[in-house]
């Protein structure tokens, strides 16, 4: 598998970054086999729903370098890996529930050299520190999770949106949306990807009040 259509939406890619990227379809496939962390039909399909899907974050936010971020419920590493690939300068810290998924992103992350990483094994309620942006894909409805990461959110930093959470979600949000305060912002990422897969997907921007 190659890394083209990451090519096609992120053309600035430097040599490392490819290098990496390109490395995690053997990575994935190796510890996937071990410990399951991506279904395993989508695993010929890693770049685009799930390494490119990571990415569709950086069309509404570019972290600049010493953003703090967040990722809740990483699993194998979703967002936060390719996130952190992208900017290896900001630094993130992946969380999850589950160990055996936070050994998963460790080896793949120490593999691939990423020292802006930390995966740490932990229910994001039991967290005590806080960061600019909150990263997020399939964990919970927004609502319970704006709760859980209401004060983990540092007040300002210097990104080009004000600081809050980014999470990725699917298909028919209005019922979900209707339940949280609305200053939310909805991004389609048909907006910004041609493939059929981006046709549903979205992401949901929240500022920190
Ligand atoms: C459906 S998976 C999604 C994984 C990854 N974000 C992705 O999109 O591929 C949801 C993950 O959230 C984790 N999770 C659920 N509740 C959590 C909590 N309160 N704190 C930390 N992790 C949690 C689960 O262990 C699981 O790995």
């Amino acid at each position: 598998m190659n890394i083209d259509i990451l090519l096609k939406y992120f053309p600035g890619l430097t040599e490392q970054q490819k290098e990496r990227f390109a490395a995690l379809d053997g990575l994935y496939r190796d510890w996937n086999a071990k410990i399951n962390v991506i279904s395993r039909q989508d695993i010929d399909a890693l770049y685009e729903k799930h390494i490119l899907h990571s990415l569709s974050i950086a069309k509404i936010v570019q972290f600049k370098p010493g953003t703090e971020v967040l990722d809740v419920g990483t699993g194998g590493g979703f967002p936060g890996i390719p996130l952190a690939i992208l900017y290896p300068l900001a630094d993130f810290h992946l969380v999850d529930s589950i160990g055996k998924k936070i050994k998963v992103v460790q080896e793949i992350a120490d593999a691939l050299g990423l020292t802006n990483v930390k995966a740490e094994q932990a229910r994001v309620e039991q967290l005590n520190t806080s960061y600019d942006f909150i990263v997020s894909r399939a964990v919970t409805r927004l609502k319970p999770f704006l709760g859980w990461v209401r004060y983990k959110i540092h007040k300002s930093g210097n990104n080009d949106r004000p600081n809050g959470v980014l999470y990725l979600k699917g298909g028919d949000l209005s019922e979900e949306l209707a339940e949280v305060p609305d200053r939310y912002r909805v991004y389609d990422l048909s907006d910004y990807f041609d493939e059929p897969f981006f046709e549903t997907k979205k992401v949901i921007y929240v500022p920190k009040k």
